[in-house]
């Protein structure tokens, strides 16, 4: 159990996106572009995929992690911040899932 959250590594991968010494990752992928990152955020997702159909545990938290952690640096740079996906999915515990589905505009069931 841990109280660490995204809301804090979104903090802390704004403070590292700006680091010019060489030291941050963080950086290196996002002066690449959103681009770049989307298509490492679908290989992070193909990874992910694999490990839960076939690989342990601790593969699946791995995979997972580089998964979100990329979700969230393609976010930063798109500027969207976690607190309008957080908001998005507490308005969605307002109703079940399928109801939130017909609601989409021109969902073919709605
Ligand atoms: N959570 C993460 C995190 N998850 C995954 N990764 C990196 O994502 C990369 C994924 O590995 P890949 O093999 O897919 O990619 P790669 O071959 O290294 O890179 P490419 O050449 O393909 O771009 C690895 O380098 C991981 O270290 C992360 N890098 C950083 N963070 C967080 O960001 C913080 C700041 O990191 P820096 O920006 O490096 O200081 C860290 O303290 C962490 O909290």
């Amino acid at each position: 159990m841990t109280d660490f959250s995204l809301t804090d590594l979104e903090t802390i991968i704004a403070d590292r996106a700006s680091v010019t010494d060489g030291s941050s990752y963080t950086a290196k992928l996002s002066e690449k572009g959103v681009s770049h990152v989307a298509k490492k955020l679908g290989e992070e997702a193909v990874e992910t995929v694999i490990a839960l159909v076939s690989e342990d545990e601790k593969r699946v938290v791995s995979e997972s992690a580089d998964l979100i952690y990329h979700l969230l640096v393609a976010l930063r740079l798109r500027g969207v911040p976690m607190s309008d996906i957080l908001a998005e999915l507490g308005r969605r515990t307002t109703m079940t899932g399928l109801e939130e589905k017909a609601s989409r505009p021109g969902d073919p069931t709605s």
